[in-house]
């Protein structure tokens, strides 16, 4: 299988239980719930998208003929640094491209291999951190995972509905946009009030590094 890719590059987590971590991101052309258009957004099913995921025309982008030589452009964007290898997939929507042979490509390597998904397609074989971040409308595939991370406030969606799903981790994740400020209070607000929730910033945002 061949792989369209929009980006690589290595930053720290920005997100979850693992920000400040050094990663390698691989992040995915294409997503099932939005064109990337911004003429298509306000009549896609996730509107508030704070990312470019079109084409394969960014830093270490590209078409990826097969697993071994993405896995190989991942090892070299890790750049030699000794002690544990970690890859974030992400997107666009990984997992309409990753699979096993992909995973196992990058774990022969040294990588762990992590996640971000919209749950809506299955997880294949060989992921070591599952991160989900369900979207209004939009079915949910998977029912458990190591964090959920919910963008919030989103219309229709009660955070009590994915307590019931098996995760470790269950975050809130304040929607960024015109309201960001205004959305931070209120999850703040939510997390004192329902303590099984933690805040999710988006920490590479404020410091800017990407
Ligand atoms: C760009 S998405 C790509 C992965 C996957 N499609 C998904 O939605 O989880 C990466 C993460 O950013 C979150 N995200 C996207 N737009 C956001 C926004 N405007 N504010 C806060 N988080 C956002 C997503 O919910 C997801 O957790
Ligand atoms: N630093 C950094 N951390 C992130 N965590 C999740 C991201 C994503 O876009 O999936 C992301 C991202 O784009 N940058
Ligand atoms: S599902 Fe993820 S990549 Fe797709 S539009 Fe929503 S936030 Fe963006
Ligand atoms: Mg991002």
């Amino acid at each position: 299988m061949s792989y369209a890719v929009k980006e690589l590059f290595k930053t720290l987590q920005g997100e979850g239980a693992q920000a400040g971590r050094a990663s390698v991101f691989c992040r995915f052309t294409g997503c099932n719930l939005w064109s990337g258009r911004e003429a298509d957004r306000d009549r896609a099913v996730c509107r508030f998208c704070d990312t470019d995921f079109v084409g394969t025309d960014g830093d270490g982008g590209g078409r990826f003929a097969d697993a071994e030589s993405l896995a190989a452009a991942i090892a070299a964007a890790w750049d030699g640094a000794p002690g544990p290898r970690y890859v974030v997939f992400t997107g666009g929507e990984p997992l309409l491209q990753l699979d096993a042979a992909l995973t196992a490509a990058v774990r022969a390597r040294g990588f762990e291999v992590a996640v971000e998904t919209n749950g809506t397609q299955a997880r294949p074989e060989g992921v070591d951190w599952l991160c989900v971040s369900p979207k209004a409308g939009a079915p949910l595939a998977l029912d458990g995972g190591d964090e959920l991370k919910l963008v919030y406030p989103q219309a229709g969606l009660d955070p009590s509905e994915f307590e019931r799903l098996d995760f470790r981790h269950f975050f809130l994740q304040p929607m960024d946009g015109p309201e960001q400020a205004k959305n931070v209070q209120a999850a703040i607000a939510y997390c004192l009030a329902h303590p099984r929730w933690r805040l999710s910033v988006q920490t590479h945002k404020i410091i800017g590094i990407r």
